[in-house]
This record gives C-alpha cells, sequence and structure tokens, in this order.
C-alpha cells in the first residue's frame, strides 16, 4: 500500500495542475471565485503576493480579507483546515493596516513557538517585499542586548518575551492597531498560554485594536474565550468533518510494544527521507533517545524540542527547511503552523494526549484530537499529498487512537508491519 507514496513525489507540473483544479472546486477549501485584486488589496501587496506565486485566494482568504480589510475594523475568529493559507489573511491584513510613514508599532502577532514565529516573519518580509514595513522579533535572544527601544511597524513574537518588552516599554503600544493570534486556540487555553496571552492583551490599548483569532481548530472548551477576547468578532468555523484534509491519507501501524515502535521505525527510514518527514513524541527525552539510538545506528536524523537553546533551535529548524535533514524527531513544539511543503509524511511515533503535565500514563488519558489534527497538518499543504502514521502497541494506544477516528469521522487504515519487507524495496 505504501508503494503508492512514490506518488507523493509528483512534478511541479502535476502539483500546479491539481492546484488549479482544487481552487476550481467549490467543495475545495482551496476555492476561489475571486481574483486577489477583487479583494481590496494594495498595489504593493499584490505585487508581493505574485512575486511569492499565489495566482488565486483561498476559500479563507476570500472570505477572511473583505471582512479583515472592511472600516471601521472588526475583530474576527477564523477557522480553517491546516495548509489552507491563514498565514497571508492575516499578514496582509496587518501589512494594510500600518501606515508607513509612522515609524511606531502599529501590528502584534503572537505564535505558540519561536519556529512559527519565525515562519510568519518571512512571511510578513516576503509579502512586504514591496512596502517600506519594518519588522523586530519579540522572541528569546533575538534583540540586541540592552535594546530600549523597538518602532518597527510589525512585530512577531512569542507571548513570554513579547509581555516583558512591553513591561518594560521597550514597545510603544499607543499605536497599536492590530493584534493578532495566530494557533489562537492553543494561545488562548488556560492550561497552555492563556495566561501570558491574556497578559499581553493587558498592555495593549482597550479600544481601537482590531483583534484577530486564527487557527485550523477551536475546541469547544476555547471558544467562549476566544467570543470574550475578541468582542463582536465576524466568525468563519468550520464543522467537526470539515476539519480534516483531504490530501492527507491516515494510517496505523499495530506494534508490539514500545521496543517494536523503535525497531519499525528504523525500518521505515528509508521511506521517511524519500520526502521529508517528522516524527512526533510525546515527550522530549524520547526525541533525544530515539534520535541519539537511530544516529548511533548511522541513519541522519535530527531531534527538535524546547529544552534546546535559542541559537540551536534556531539552526535545527532551518536545516529541515532548507533539505538538508530528511527526517526530524520532535515533540509537539512543531505540531503547529509550521509549513515545508517537501514534509510528505508524519509518523505519530507516541499519539498525542491531552494534560501533557499530568496523567498521560493512566489508563483513563484522552487523545488529543487537535493536536492531532496539527500534527498531520504538517503535510498535505495547501492541496498536495501526504501521508500521516500512528504507531499503536497496546489496548490503550489502540483505544486512543479509535477515538482520534471516532470524532473525525474518518477511517484510519492499517499498514502490516511485516509488509516492511516489501516496503524496504520502495526506490523513487
Ligand atoms: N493563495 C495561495 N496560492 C498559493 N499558495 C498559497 C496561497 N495561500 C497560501 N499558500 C501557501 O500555502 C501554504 C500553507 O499556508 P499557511 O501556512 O498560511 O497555512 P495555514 O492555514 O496557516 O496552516 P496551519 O493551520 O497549519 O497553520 C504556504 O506555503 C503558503 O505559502
Amino acid at each position: 500500500m505504501l508503494l503508492a507514496r512514490t506518488d507523493l513525489i509528483s512534478s511541479t507540473f502535476e502539483v500546479t495542475v491539481t492546484l488549479a483544479d482544487q481552487q476550481a472546486d467549490p467543495n475545495s477549501p482551496l476555492f476561489s471565485a475571486k481574483t486577489f485584486e477583487e479583494l481590496g488589496l494594495h498595489q504593493d501587496l499584490l505585487k508581493g503576493l505574485y512575486d511569492l506565486g499565489f495566482s488565486k485566494p483561498s476559500k479563507i482568504q476570500e472570505r477572511a480579507l473583505p471582512l479583515l480589510l472592511a472600516n471601521p475594523p472588526q475583530n474576527m475568529i477564523g477557522q480553517s483546515q491546516s495548509g489552507t493559507g491563514k498565514t497571508a489573511a492575516f499578514v496582509l491584513t496587518m501589512l494594510s493596516r500600518v501606515d508607513f510613514s509612522k515609524n511606531k508599532t502599529q501590528a502584534l502577532c503572537l505564535a505558540p513557538s519561536r519556529e512559527l514565529a519565525r515562519q510568519i516573519m518571512s512571511v510578513v518580509v516576503a509579502m512586504g517585499k514591496f512596502t517600506p514595513v519594518q519588522t523586530e522579533y519579540a522572541i528569546k535572544d533575538n534583540l540586541p542586548k540592552g535594546a530600549s527601544r523597538i518602532t518597527a511597524h510589525v512585530v512577531v513574537g512569542t507571548p513570554g518575551t513579547m509581555t516583558d518588552l512591553l513591561r518594560r516599554k521597550v514597545i510603544d503600544t499607543s499605536e497599536v492597531k492590530v493584534f493578532v493570534l495566530d494557533e489562537a486556540d492553543n494561545m488562548l487555553d488556560q492550561d497552555g498560554l492563556g495566561d501570558q496571552t491574556l497578559r499581553v492583551k493587558n498592555l495593549i490599548p482597550r479600544t481601537g485594536v482590531q483583534i484577530i483569532l486564527f487557527s485550523a481548530t477551536f475546541p469547544d472548551h476555547v471558544r467562549n474565550f476566544a467570543s470574550k477576547f475578541a468582542p463582536s468578532a465576524n466568525k468563519i468555523e468550520l464543522q467537526r468533518e470539515e476539519l480534516s484534509v483531504e490530501g492527507i491519507r491516515q494510517f496505523y501501524m499495530d506494534c508490539r510494544n514500545e521496543e517494536h515502535k523503535y525497531d519499525i521505525l528504523v525500518s521505515l527510514y528509508q521511506l521517511l527521507t524519500i520526502g521529508q518527514s517528522i516524527i512526533f513524541c510525546q515527550h522530549r527525552h524520547t526525541a533525544d533517545r530515539i534520535s541519539q539510538r537511530m544516529s548511533a545506528e548511522g541513519h541522519k536524523v535530527a531531534s527538535l524540542h524546547g529544552a534546546k537553546d535559542a541559537a540551536e533551535r534556531d539552526a535545527i529548524i532551518d536545516n529541515f527547511r532548507e533539505g538538508r535533514d530528511k527526517v526530524l524527531i520532535t515533540t509537539n513544539v512543531i505540531a503547529r503552523g509550521i509549513d515545508i511543503m517537501q514534509v510528505n509524511m508524519v509518523v505519530n511515533y507516541d499519539l498525542p494526549l491531552m494534560n501533557e503535565r499530568g496523567n498521560q500514563h493512566s489508563n483513563d488519558a484522552k487523545p488529543d484530537v487537535e493536536t492531532y489534527i496539527h500534527r498531520i497538518g504538517r503535510t498535505g499543504r495547501f492541496g498536495r499529498k501526504g501521508i500521516s502514521i500512528n504507531f499503536v502497541h497496546d489496548r490503550r494506544t489502540w483505544s486512543q487512537m479509535e477515538e482520534i477516528e471516532k470524532t473525525l469521522n474518518k477511517k484510519i487504515i492499517r499498514i502490516e508491519t511485516n509488509d516492511l519487507e516489501e516496503m524496504e524495496e520502495v526506490r523513487v
């Protein structure tokens, strides 16, 4: 069955053709009846978009941009599947709202990880290429020591560092007009970054700031808080059954035990390196341990998690992004937002579970369906194809996977682990 993975190595031509087809299909999240010109964007931003090779908006861009750009500005809570172009929607809004003649910070954007903040910044810079936009990071260890004043138009960062810069008045918020939360459900979750994000909000003006929340998922327990955080927002929502992306085929492998998971991963190595792959573990130490073992056995893999220092994290993700590393073993730290087109396989070495800091070993640990959606969404970006494989190894992990399957109403198909010999013969 996995032989079909060679399908993924499509030529650029095929990708372009299927993308055009999908953008012409009203049922696709990539569909749009309009052009970017019709969405009311400034000429300089249109130039930036065409320079990036964007020819038509996706559904979320077509629906959200007119609402986001209308005056007076209105808040937005926007949901759309992974890899469907939410970033462009909020980046174009920030760039449209900035008055470039003022050297003052006018747009703030928060993301849950430094990797995602850096990626968003690269989109701001690329889409703003034909504007005089000035940008600055609010992420750890990225500011010149002793920096006392930031006046960049757009500041992108993570909530802890942003709070610090706002508290110390390094950023003057008096002209802030737009405040964006990417991965908003995660940013507002009380078990996650909720408190820190609220602190940032309390440090910016109470009125006159357009609040924009985007994510592929908005679980019930954050919806209410999101509506309070962004009052009277325009809402674009998805139904549960619309959440999973068509292009991602989901599989599972029945492993005998924890050790067998490792053996299976090693035997998949060749397959993992046909394109690029991300292997998700629940814990940092698992990511380190399996990457050390695999490296010792002569396989080239990289590992990334939040316990590494900032410079190392940047180097690891940049190496992966540029294709120098093909297999990245990681934790939930990059489950969200990371956009690397060549990633055509995701492995859930451990299934994502709720209660990160709590009882994930207990028998009633619940699967974290939102994180699952985000993890597998690292592949199948903007109409591309991808594969996800879950490792299950006992009754408990089996039933956790079943719950994910039920919640998403999407069949996860079994691959026999003893098909491996056949799979090893896969060649591009
Ligand atoms: N209109 C467009 N035409 C062509 N490519 C596009 C368009 N919009 C976005 N893309 C590309 O699609 C990819 C996915 O976009 P993006 O990262 O914004 O997805 P997302 O919806 O934010 O996903 P996630 O929920 O995983 O964060 C990016 O590589 C982006 O450059």
